[in-house]
């Protein structure tokens, strides 16, 4: 388990990551959403020990990382989406590595068959394209074995196949019960891969919650009501207390109340209906307007345990 509590990181006079507190569980894929700048790379450093807090602290099961005796076999890492420039090839630049922390020849040639470079193993890593660059860094970050993974933006860059190896991979890693940590700015990406949630706007928290919640309470549900009748109908929508704007179209676009009570309505009354479509807002659009201004959103909605 991998927790921040009140972190707090500044640059000068500006303050990057903010009184930032969150837990990241195993068994999960945590996704750690934010618009560029948000303090995502920042804070993660800071969880792995490479920067210093001004306040609040990070601890890995307990342990600040810098205390931990064999870090790699606590949580792995990928910082970097780059291929690395090295001379040495894959096979090499994983056994010395391993070797720093008194990790077998074996488990490099398992974790290398884990992220499919067994065919390139022995060539030189410095002339791998990005998403064998990506792979390689993954396998470093398998190589201890870790209870915990910290992936920035592991997906960076990928073609579809890449995208979906990486999505896959973090699935299954926190199905075999390890917890996730996985950046991104992608909200739409986040959405089909992690299961629960940490959006942070300014270097503040902004939502802590499942993603299911998140979208539920992020996209607004309209019901789209086509129908020769529009007049009638909007008035009998609004008189069960429903609010009904006219499309460009002519249609009625209706929130606050489902699909079926429209039909039942519109049925009781004898009105025809040629169409009926529940819709819900982008959740990108959610997400961007929810992360505009993070003090500004904080007044409205509920905090602690959802989105706050
Ligand atoms: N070493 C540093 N010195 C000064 N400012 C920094 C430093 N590192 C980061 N920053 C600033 O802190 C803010 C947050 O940066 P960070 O890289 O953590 O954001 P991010 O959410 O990871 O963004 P991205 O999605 O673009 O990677 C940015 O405004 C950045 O310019």
């Amino acid at each position: 388990m991998i927790e921040a509590k009140n972190l707090t990181k500044r640059y000068g006079d500006k303050t990057v990551v903010d009184d930032l507190s969150f837990t990241v569980e195993p068994g999960r894929v945590t996704g750690f959403l934010g618009p560029n700048g948000a303090g995502k790379s920042t804070t993660m450093r800071l969880l792995l020990g490479l920067d210093r807090p001004d306040a609040g602290e990070a601890t890995v099961n307990g342990v600040p990382y810098r205390e931990l005796d064999r870090p790699l076999s606590v949580v792995g890492a990928l910082l970097e989406a780059r291929a690395v420039h090295t001379g040495r090839s894959a096979f090499n630049h994983l056994l010395c590595l391993a070797q720093t922390q008194g990790i077998g020849r074996r488990r490099v040639e398992e974790v290398i068959e884990q992220v499919g470079l067994a065919s390139v193993a022995h060539k030189r890593a410095g002339g791998f394209s990005l998403g064998m660059g990506q792979r390689l860094g993954i396998a470093a970050a398998l190589l201890g074995d870790p209870a915990a993974l910290v992936l920035d933006e592991p997906v960076n860059g990928l073609d579809p196949e890449g995208i979906l190896w990486i999505r896959n991979l973090m699935k299954s890693l926190a199905a075999e019960g390890r917890a996730v940590f996985v950046s991104s700015h992608l909200m739409n990406e986040m959405a089909v891969t992690a299961d629960h949630l940490v959006v942070i706007g300014r270097g503040r928290l902004v939502a802590d919650c499942s993603t299911e919640e998140f979208i539920e309470r992020s996209t607004e549900r309209s019901v789209l009501v086509r129908t020769p009748d529009g007049t009638q109908l909007a008035g009998l929508l609004q008189r069960e207390g429903a609010t009904v704007t006219r499309t460009a179209e002519g249609d009625l676009d209706v929130t606050g109340i489902e699909a079926p009570r429209i039909a039942e309505l519109a049925a009781a009354d004898g009105l025809v209906l040629h169409e009926l479509t529940t819709r819900r807002g982008s959740l990108e659009e959610a997400f961007m307007e929810l992360t505009r201004d993070a003090v500004e959103y904080d007044a409205d909605v509920p905090a602690a345990g959802g989105v706050k």
